[in-house]
């Protein structure tokens, strides 16, 4: 049974996992649409013919295919956590190398996501239609190249409320808006715990109805 104490902590888990990490995909996401204005444009699209300027809703959510390519590479390029850290149990094998116990595996998802060899000589470009065909073409099948969530059985188990939340909350902002970079925004990804915009991103909205 859990204590208290176990209780208040995994509210406190959550609450750190579940706020930061969204916080900071939806904050990528807006700023690599803000200078990729093509790609903005057939988000809107997509989402103006899926929705209207009604609320996004669950059927419509589950046919967003451009903007799940977009969070995808979004997702790759500034996925807001960097590293996975994993404790050897026991003494194991891996491949060459032999792993005593209780030593502490770092496994840095963002150096694989950003490894030319799997993504090929554009990797550091966004280019969504990577994911055209899912993640599973994108990567040649290879679980390795991309695990924004993890892998195993330790993996988020927020994913896919984490994406739906990043959907509503994009559909919503494309519903009302066209959006710029400020002249003021300074590039200086962070990593404190999620991967952050250290002097935030700056962003000039034009409302898309006159009368708001
Ligand atoms: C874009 C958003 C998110 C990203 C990129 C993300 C990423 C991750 C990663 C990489 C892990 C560790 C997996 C591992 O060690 O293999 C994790 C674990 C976890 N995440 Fe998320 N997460 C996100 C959103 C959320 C949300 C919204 C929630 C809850 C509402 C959440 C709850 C958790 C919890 C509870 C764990 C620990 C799972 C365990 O240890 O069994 N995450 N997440």
């Amino acid at each position: 049974m859990l204590s208290l104490e176990d209780l208040v902590d995994e509210c406190k888990t959550f609450y750190l996992t579940g706020q930061e990490t969204v916080n900071s995909l939806l904050a990528w996401t807006v700023f690599l649409l803000a200078i990729h204005g093509d790609w903005q444009e057939k988000a809107r699209r997509e989402v103006i013919e899926i929705f209207g300027n009604q609320n996004p809703h669950p059927e419509g959510i589950a046919k967003l295919k451009t903007i799940t390519m977009i969070i995808n590479e979004t997702l790759r390029l500034y996925g807001p956590s960097t590293l996975l850290v994993r404790q050897v149990a026991r003494e194991v094998q891996l491949g060459k190398l032999v792993l005593p116990a209780n030593m502490d595996l770092l496994v840095p998802n963002m150096a694989l996501h950003h490894d030319p060899h799997l993504w090929g000589d554009d990797v550091h470009l966004f280019k969504p239609e990577r994911f055209a065909e899912g993640i599973g073409r994108a990567t040649k099948y290879n679980a390795a190249a991309f695990f924004p969530f993890g892998l195993g059985p330790r993996s988020c188990v927020g994913m896919t409320f984490a994406i739906t939340e990043t959907k509503i909350a994009l559909t919503m902002i494309l519903q009302c808006y066209t959006f710029t970079l400020s002249p003021a925004y300074v590039h200086s990804p962070m990593t404190i715990l999620t991967l952050r915009p250290q002097h935030g991103i700056q962003i000039i909205l034009e409302s898309l109805h006159k009368d708001a």
